[in-house]
C-alpha cells in the first residue's frame, strides 16, 4: 500500500517546548488511523504538520510521496475539520461549503452540484440557505465537515471533531462518521482523539502517543489482545497490570508469579520483548477488568485479596479489589455481585488465563484515563471489518479546508 500521508522523522517545537519529537507513521491511500494519546501528548501538532499550520523543526512530510515541508496550507489541498465548528459566521451553509470551490475557480454549475452531493453526504442538504449561528453545534459540524470533503480531497484531518458534542450527539455523529468512511473508500484520512471509543470506531489503525513521541501503532484489534507496551495496554482498554516475576516460557504461554500465585499468561502476545521473556525477568501481566471472575478468597486458583469498593455500571458491576500480593488494587467487572463479600471483605479473583499477555516492564506506568473511559473501564471490543452500525440522522460538524 503506498502511503498519502507520511511523516518522516518529524519534531516539532514551539519554543521550550517539544511537541512532537521524531514522528514517524504513514496513513494508506482508504486508511483511517487515529493517533490517541493523552492531553498535551502532541497529537494536534502532528495534524497540524500535515495541514501545514506548523513548520517541523526537522522531519520532513510527505504527501503522495511528495515533500511538502515547506508548502503552505493552500497548496496542500487537504480537507480539515476541526473541533470548534470553524464556519465563516457570515456566509450562508451553501457559501461556506462553495468556499474553497470558488477559491478554485470552478464553474458555477460544477460548485452548485458538489455542494449539494457534499450536504446530501452529511444530511443537511435541507440547509443550504440557513446561516451557521441558526444551527445547532451537530449541524454545524456536519456543514463544516461537508466543506472539507467539498474540495474531494485525498486526505482528510479530523481535529477531536466531537468533543465539542454532548455524549449523546456524539454518539450518532460516531455513527456518521463510519458510514462516511464507506462513502470515501479512496480518501487517507488521520483522526485525532483522546477518546478510545471513537478510535475503535472509526480506524483501521491507532497510533498511541505519549510525551510528543509515538509508543506503539497497529490495528486496534492487535493493540487491544496483545498490546506491545504496558502504558498501550493501560491506555487503551484500561487494562490491570500485575507485576511479576517470569518462571518460564514456552508454546503454551508465559509461567509467572503475579498475585501471590503462579499463573499462565497464555494470550497471544505481540513481537518484541514480551514474546520470549527469560526467566527469572520482570514482566507485567495485562489483565482485562472483563477477564476477573470472583471466587472464595481461598481457592487456591484465584488472587486472594480484599474487596475495597463496588459501583454499578448498569450492565456490569466494578470491584475495586486490593491484592495481597500485587499493586494497591485492581478493577474486576462481573455481571452480578451474587457471591461477592460486603466491602472489607477477603475475596478471590480468578483470571481467565486464554486472554492474559504479558507486556515488557516491571512496574504499571502512571496512564492518564482516556475519556469516556476510567482505567479498566469496558470498551467496545474491536472488531475490524464489523459492519458499522446504519448512519444515524443528525450531527454537529466543524469543518475546514486548509486551503
Ligand atoms: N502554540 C503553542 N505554543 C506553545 N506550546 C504549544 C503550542 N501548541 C501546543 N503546545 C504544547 O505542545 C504540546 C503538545 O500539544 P498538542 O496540542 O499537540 O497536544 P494534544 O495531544 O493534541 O493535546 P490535547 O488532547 O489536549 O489537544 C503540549 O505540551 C502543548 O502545551
Amino acid at each position: 500500500m503506498s502511503a498519502v500521508i507520511r511523516f518522516d522523522s518529524v519534531s516539532v517545537t514551539y519554543g521550550a517546548t517539544t511537541a512532537l519529537c521524531d514522528f514517524t507513521l504513514e496513513v494508506a491511500r482508504g486508511e483511517t488511523v487515529a493517533l490517541l494519546g493523552p492531553s498535551g501528548s502532541g497529537k494536534s501538532t502532528a495534524l497540524k504538520a500535515v495541514a501545514g499550520f506548523v513548520r517541523p523543526s526537522s522531519g520532513r512530510v510527505l504527501l503522495d510521496g511528495r515533500d511538502v515541508t515547506d508548502e503552505p496550507p493552500h497548496r496542500r489541498g487537504i480537507g480539515v475539520v476541526v473541533q470548534n465548528y470553524a464556519l465563516f459566521p457570515h456566509m450562508r451553509v451553501f457559501d461556506n461549503v462553495a468556499f474553497g470551490l470558488r477559491a478554485r475557480r470552478l464553474p458555477r454549475a460544477e460548485i452548485a452540484e458538489r455542494v449539494g452531493e457534499v450536504l446530501a453526504m452529511v444530511g443537511m442538504d435541507g440547509y443550504r440557505d440557513r446561516m451557521p449561528g441558526q444551527l445547532s453545534g451537530g449541524q454545524q459540524q456536519r456543514v463544516a465537515i461537508a466543506r472539507a470533503l467539498a474540495i474531494r480531497p485525498p486526505v482528510l484531518l479530523l481535529d477531536e471533531p466531537l468533543s465539542a458534542l454532548d455524549a449523546g450527539l456524539r454518539q450518532e455523529l460516531l455513527g456518521e462518521l463510519q458510514a462516511l468512511r464507506r462513502e470515501l473508500p479512496d480518501v487517507a484520512i488521520l483522526y485525532v482523539t483522546h477518546d478510545q471509543n471513537e478510535a475503535l470506531a472509526l480506524a483501521d489503525r491507532i497510533a498511541i502517543m505519549r510525551d510528543a513521541a509515538l509508543v506503539d501503532a497497529d490495528t486496534s484489534d492487535a493493540l487491544y489482545r496483545r498490546p506491545p507496551s504496558a502504558f498501550t495496554a493501560a491506555f487503551l482498554g484500561g487494562a490491570n497490570l500485575l507485576p511479576g516475576t517470569v518462571l518460564s516460557a514456552g508454546p503454551a504461554g508465559v509461567r509467572v508469579r503475579a498475585g501471590g500465585r503462579e499463573i499462565t499468561a497464555a494470550g497471544p502476545v505481540a513481537s518484541g520483548p514480551a514474546a520470549s521473556p527469560s526467566a527469572g525477568e520482570p514482566a507485567l501481566v495485562c489483565v482485562r477488568p472483563h477477564a476477573l471472575r470472583t471466587a472464595p478468597h481461598d481457592a487456591p486458583d484465584a488472587l486472594p485479596g480484599v474487596l475495597t469498593g463496588t459501583q454499578w455500571r448498569g450492565a456490569s458491576y466494578r470491584l475495586t479489589v486490593r491484592l495481597d500480593d500485587g499493586p494497591e488494587s485492581v478493577v474486576a467487572d462481573v455481571p452480578t455481585l451474587e457471591g461477592t463479600p460486603a466491602p472489607g471483605g477477603r475475596i478471590g479473583l480468578r483470571v481467565d488465563e486464554a486472554v492474559l499477555v504479558p507486556v515488557p516492564g516491571d512496574s504499571p506506568p502512571a496512564v492518564p484515563a482516556s475519556r469516556d473511559s476510567a482505567p479498566g473501564a469496558p470498551v467496545p471490543d474491536p472488531a475490524p471489518g464489523a459492519p458499522a452500525p446504519a448512519a444515524p440522522a443528525a450531527g454537529d460538524s466543524a469543518s475546514g479546508e486548509a486551503a
